[in-house]
């Protein structure tokens, strides 16, 4: 396995400047998700590491080697994409198979049927290798198209939302499987995707990318915990940060620039007697039920703005409680959505 790495990668198609500027580093066995919105550049990312696409600028290192002008064959990265694309005329075995007969990389047959049946096992395919391609459901396809990169042994893993078309049981027994599957071997990834939770859970490191730029790279703890923008606050975390307008809290002593603020669910309280001014008056409007804990959905008294406060399962609130809510940890960001100090 190898490290990744890009330089001031910049690639522009017509008038759209899809992305620009990258420095990206991915140590090896890092398994390294890039998270964005529609049209973030993720997967022009993923395609200039490939060698499907040329950067303009820039530079990509594999391996410590400069790959940018290498043809994607000679690059020895295995890509999976988002929707299967299996050979339809042939076994699953010929499918998962196909990679190791390519005339790049002559396998012995008894080498392949080992690789191929370590590979069905681990992606619990086994029982599936005599089916052909179109006998399967949607989610086992998508597991011989993950198996068809696994089979191989490349430098480099390029995965571009390869869950987003299964069902939501399958695409978390997935996310498991495929973390696991890529610790045990050690695996170097790159992993696109826009699903926060697959990020949270499966990320080393995470890079936030917008607008073809990337705007943080962190653990996915230091990413949630302390996002450089408002942008990144609301991309990270279910149920979505509560952001809003540092007008509706004024009795929270806050940084002077601050304009917007954001605090997660877990981060405020709700007081049902309270007389702290601190302490923002608010209405119960609705409460979600969930297994460990409730989320109460309340109207800060005076506006529209809807924030959700997660409490624990014991607690008993009623709609149209009237509260006083506690923010715990705000975070503070400026008019242009940055991230602004607490103590600034
Ligand atoms: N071949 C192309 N020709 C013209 N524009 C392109 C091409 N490929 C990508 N783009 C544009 O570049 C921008 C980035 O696209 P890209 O596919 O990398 O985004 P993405 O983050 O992967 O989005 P999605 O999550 O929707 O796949 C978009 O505005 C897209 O329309």
């Amino acid at each position: 396995m190898a490290e990744l790495r890009l330089t001031g990668v910049s690639k522009r198609f017509a008038a759209v400047q899809a992305v620009t500027d990258l420095q990206l580093h991915v140590s090896s066995g890092e398994f390294f998700v890039l998270l964005g919105p529609s049209g973030a550049g993720k997967t022009t990312t993923l395609r200039l590491v490939a060698g499907l696409e040329r950067p303009d600028a820039g530079h990509v290192h594999i391996a410590g080697q400069d790959v940018s002008a290498m043809a994607p064959a000679l690059r020895d990265v295995a890509f999976v994409f988002q929707q299967y694309s299996l050979y339809p005329h042939l076994s699953v075995y010929d499918n998962l198979a196909f990679p190791l007969r390519s005339p790049l990389r002559p396998t012995p047959e008894a080498r392949i049927r080992a690789k191929v049946t370590e590979v069905a096992r681990l992606l619990r395919i086994e029982d599936k290798l005599g089916n052909p391609a179109t006998r399967l459901s949607g989610g086992q396809m998508q597991r011989v198209a993950i198996g068809r990169a696994l089979v191989r042994d490349p430098q480099l893993y390029l995965m571009d939302e390869p869950l987003s078309s299964l069902d939501a049981r399958l695409r978390n027994d997935l996310r498991l499987e495929l973390k696991r599957i890529q610790q045990d071997l050690g695996a170097t990834m790159l992993y696109v995707t826009h699903d926060q939770t697959e990020a949270m859970t499966m990320a080393s490191r995470i890079g936030v990318l917008e607008g073809g730029r990337l705007v943080q790279v962190g653990t996915p703890r230091e990413v949630y915990e302390n996002p450089s923008t408002s942008h990144v606050a609301a991309r990270l975390g279910s149920p979505r940060i509560n952001l809003f307008a540092r007008a509706l809290v004024p009795a929270v002593a806050a940084p002077n620039d601050a304009v917007t603020v954001g605090v997660r669910a877990e981060h405020m309280r709700i007081h049902q007697h309270s007389d702290n001014d601190a302490h923002r008056a608010a209405r119960v409007r609705r409460i979600e039920r969930l297994s460990d804990r409730h989320l109460v959905h309340v109207a800060p008294e005076g506006s529209d703005q809807e924030w959700v406060v997660s409490a624990r399962a014991g607690d008993s609130f009623a709609p149209d409680d009237a509260v006083r809510v506690e923010l715990l940890q705000p975070l503070w960001f400026d008019a242009g959505g940055r991230r602004i100090d607490a103590a600034a």
